[in-house]
């Protein structure tokens, strides 16, 4: 695999269709890069002096895609602890080649990230790898255990962007209302895991028609409505930032929409994997459609799709979870839940824009701009002037989710071996070439 490159030179990337709704930029131009700088962008800025120059790398940008590179609000890449599974390394490389130069990452980590000393040990171990920029994410409570508030101040000064108990809820509102009221002095998004525990103990999918056929324990919308409901309250009476992960039922979209028309400060995220898949995917008993929350029914994925489209809900986010063959290749009862999804946010996304059920602009929108906002990020854009953090995507590529082509140490993902339409081509994180799949030849 390729390793990072110093952009000391001049990289030139010539009749190539820019993307990027934050600077209102939808047109064929030229971009110049130089020394990890956007230095011009725009219909002829390539001159022929620069195009004849002998550093400049000259790629063809006809029938490409350039975007600002995305930033991704929630990914589990298990270090410290279960190294195994994935490691700070090796899911830095699958962002990148996701198309991603900023990677928020939850702390249900071993041990959990509710200290100082594993926020800087996360951030150091990061930069020496030079891919994209990794983000923590604090605890909320020590140890994930839903009682006692963790040092915010202590993290938010180590580099913790947000706080989240992620994989659990915090389900005692007296907790939550704590938390809010104190995230809101080191203006810390709070974001929560919807999940009413005491509706959905021993749930394995979704509950509905076919949880009922397959035997299977199901859990209910209402479980994530009602915590989404109550926080909004909270919320409300806090004034704290609050975000919802991985919104997947179509009662929450209602609350969100509502409480956002009420001016409430309220953001939240949605998967790919709840805007492709639905609870039939559990047929068959494939521990891959295995995730929480699960994967819903019809109507849920075109609401999540619709809040997408209307920016009722904010921003996608991979919510990419790995998990060896050890806790997959097993019985459905068994298996843990969670899919890997950094690798996989361009095709699957390209398919609904392509569908006509979400515009280019928004999608883009909601992997840069919008993210960056929730959690206080410089957003990637394609200016003169700006960092150079951008994606060189092939939309017609068709290519196979192949598990020996996955960056990723796991490949549990329900694509496995499925055939998908658009690849990353290019990732600039802070400047730097992080996957370059050009410079290969035809490696994927
Ligand atoms: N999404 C999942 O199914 N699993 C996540 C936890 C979480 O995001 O709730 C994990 O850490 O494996
Ligand atoms: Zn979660
Ligand atoms: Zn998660």
């Amino acid at each position: 695999m390729l390793g990072p490159q110093r952009m000391d030179g001049l990289l030139v990337i010539a009749s190539v269709r820019a993307v990027d709704p934050s600077a209102n930029l939808d047109a064929i131009v030229d971009v110049v890069i130089e020394g990890g700088t956007i230095t011009r962008i725009g219909a002829g800025a390539a001159t022929s002096d620069i195009l004849t120059s002998e550093r400049a790398r000259v790629l063809r940008g006809e029938g490409l895609l350039l975007v600002p590179a995305f930033v991704d609000l929630h990914a589990h890449l298990r270090e410290p602890g279960q190294e195994y599974k994935e490691d700070i390394a090796s899911g830095l490389a699958a962002a990148a080649a996701g198309g991603f130069a900023h990677v928020c990452v939850m702390p249900n980590t071993r041990p959990v990230n509710d200290t100082r000393s594993i926020t800087e040990a996360m951030i150091a171990k990061a930069r020496s790898i030079e891919g994209p920029t990794l983000h923590p994410i604090g605890a909320i409570t020590i140890g994930q255990k839903g009682a006692e508030l963790v040092e915010m101040a202590d993290l938010k000064d180590a580099g913790a962007v947000a706080v989240s108990d992620d994989g659990r809820c915090v389900t005692s509102s007296a907790v939550m209302r704590r938390a809010l009221e104190y995230a809101a002095n080191f203006d810390l998004p709070v974001i929560q895991h919807a999940e009413d525990h005491a509706l959905t103990e021993g749930s394995l999918m979704h509950e509905g028609a076919i949880s009922t056929r397959l035997g299977l324990r199901g859990w209910p919308r209402v479980a994530e409505d009602i915590i989404v409901a109550r926080d909004v309250l909270l919320a409300e009476v806090t004034g704290a930032k609050y975000h919802v992960a991985h919104v997947s039922s179509r009662g929450a979209v209602r609350i969100l929409r509502e409480a956002k028309a009420r001016g409430i400060r309220v953001t939240a995220e949605v998967t790919p994997h709840h805007l492709t898949l639905t609870d039939a995917s559990v047929i068959g008993y494939d521990t891959a459609c295995k995730v929480n929350p699960p994967l819903r029914e019809p109507e849920d994925v075109a609401a999540l799709c619709e809040a997408l489209a209307d920016g009722t809900i904010d921003a996608v986010a991979t919510d990419h979870a790995p998990h060896s063959s050890l806790e997959k290749d097993c019985e459905f009862a068994e298996a843990s839940p969670g899919m890997i999804g950094l690798e996989l946010v361009v095709p699957l996304l390209l398919a609904r824009v392509r569908e006509g059920a979400l515009p280019l602009a928004r999608l883009i929108d909601a992997l840069t701009a919008a993210p960056a906002r929730i959690v206080g990020l410089a957003a990637p854009t394609l200016r003169a002037g700006a960092l150079a953090e951008l994606c060189l995507v092939n939309a017609d590529k068709r290519w196979t989710v192949d598990p020996a082509r996955l960056r990723s140490k796991s490949k549990n993902t329900p694509f496995l071996g499925k055939a998908v339409t658009g690849s990353v081509e290019l990732t600039m994180a802070a400047g730097r070439v992080v996957h370059d799949v050009l410079a290969q030849g035809e490696a994927r």
